[in-house]
């Protein structure tokens, strides 16, 4: 028999195909995850904002996640956008079905600025869907939301993410700080110990789906059977590289580039 490895994201969409699921199943496939897609939200958008937003019938999601529990294996689930706390209510009853690592990464406002989650749901994503994470990846702004507390040092950032693990129940918590000056340096939590990723900032305007390319590539390292450490390590590689070759496609904030770590495409496409 052969073995495949199979990654789900559960998210919304981007038509421009930089951000939100799409990204997610890019990313999967790149790493040689059989990828797996569960949607929330249908989002209008593209590289310079978001128009308008559709969500999907609660109903319908749940029979989405009925469609993956009754018929396919899950090695490793992501969240990305999740707009409602009845979504969320939904998807926290139904991830503890699935035996496998829970990656969240809690989108709340895109890079364009626009409000991507509901003020209201913020208390369930906290209460429920937390305490069932293997890992969370918020950036700052994420990261204060969930804490209450303001972040401007590393201290404060390495604080957050125990503080995430240790008050709000995540597994563990990568607090990323790619909205800071300096250098690109996350924070991950493990629950022991704190652990630093850092790449130099790459000076671009095309930053657009970073934080989605980057939890899909730690679900895809995870449900390869990484340890966490090492799949943050591998994640981190592969989104700094995206960013570094990312494509100046369309008016605003471009895409990165999920072909970047080919040994092929970087010496082709700078
Ligand atoms: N200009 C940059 N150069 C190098 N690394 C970057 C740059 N911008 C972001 N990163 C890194 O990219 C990863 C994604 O982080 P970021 O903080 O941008 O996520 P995000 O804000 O959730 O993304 P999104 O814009 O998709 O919502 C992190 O590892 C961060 O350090
Ligand atoms: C659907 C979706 N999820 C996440 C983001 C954050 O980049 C986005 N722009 N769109």
């Amino acid at each position: 028999m052969n073995h495949v490895t199979c990654a789900l994201t559960i998210a919304g969409t981007d038509p421009s195909g930089g951000a939100g699921i799409q990204a997610d199943l890019k990313t999967f496939q790149e790493l040689k995850c059989y990828g797996m897609s569960v949607i929330t939200s249908a989002v209008a958008q593209n590289t310079t904002g978001v128009k308008d937003i559709h969500h999907l019938p609660l109903d319908f999601l749940e029979k989405q996640l009925q469609s993956i529990s009754e018929d396919m294996p899950v090695h490793a689930l992501k969240t990305g956008m999740i707009a409602q706390k009845d979504m969320m209510k939904v998807i926290a009853e139904w991830i503890p079905e699935i035996n496998a690592y829970y990656v969240m990464d809690p989108v709340m406002i895109s890079q364009s600025g626009d409000s991507l989650s509901e003020e209201e749901s913020r208390e369930v994503l906290r209460k429920q869907l937390l305490p069932l994470t293997s890992l969370v990846t918020p950036n700052i702004p994420e990261a204060e939301e969930i804490t209450g507390k303001r972040i401007e040092t590393e201290e404060d950032m390495k604080e957050a993410a125990e503080a995430i693990v240790k008050n709000f129940g995540a597994g563990a918590a990568l607090v990323k700080g790619g909205h800071r000056a300096g250098a690109a340096i996350d924070y991950l939590f493990d629950g022991n110990e704190i652990h630093a990723f850092e790449s130099e900032r790459i000076q671009t305007e095309n930053t657009h789906g970073t934080g989605c390319t980057y939890s899909a590539a730690i679900t895809a390292y995870l449900a390869q059977g990484l340890s966490l450490v090492e799949a943050v390590k591998q994640a981190k590689y592969f989104v700094t590289e995206a960013i570094r070759y990312s494509f100046d496609l369309g008016h605003g904030s471009g895409p990165t580039n999920h072909f970047a770590t080919r040994e092929e495409v970087s010496n082709k496409w700078i």
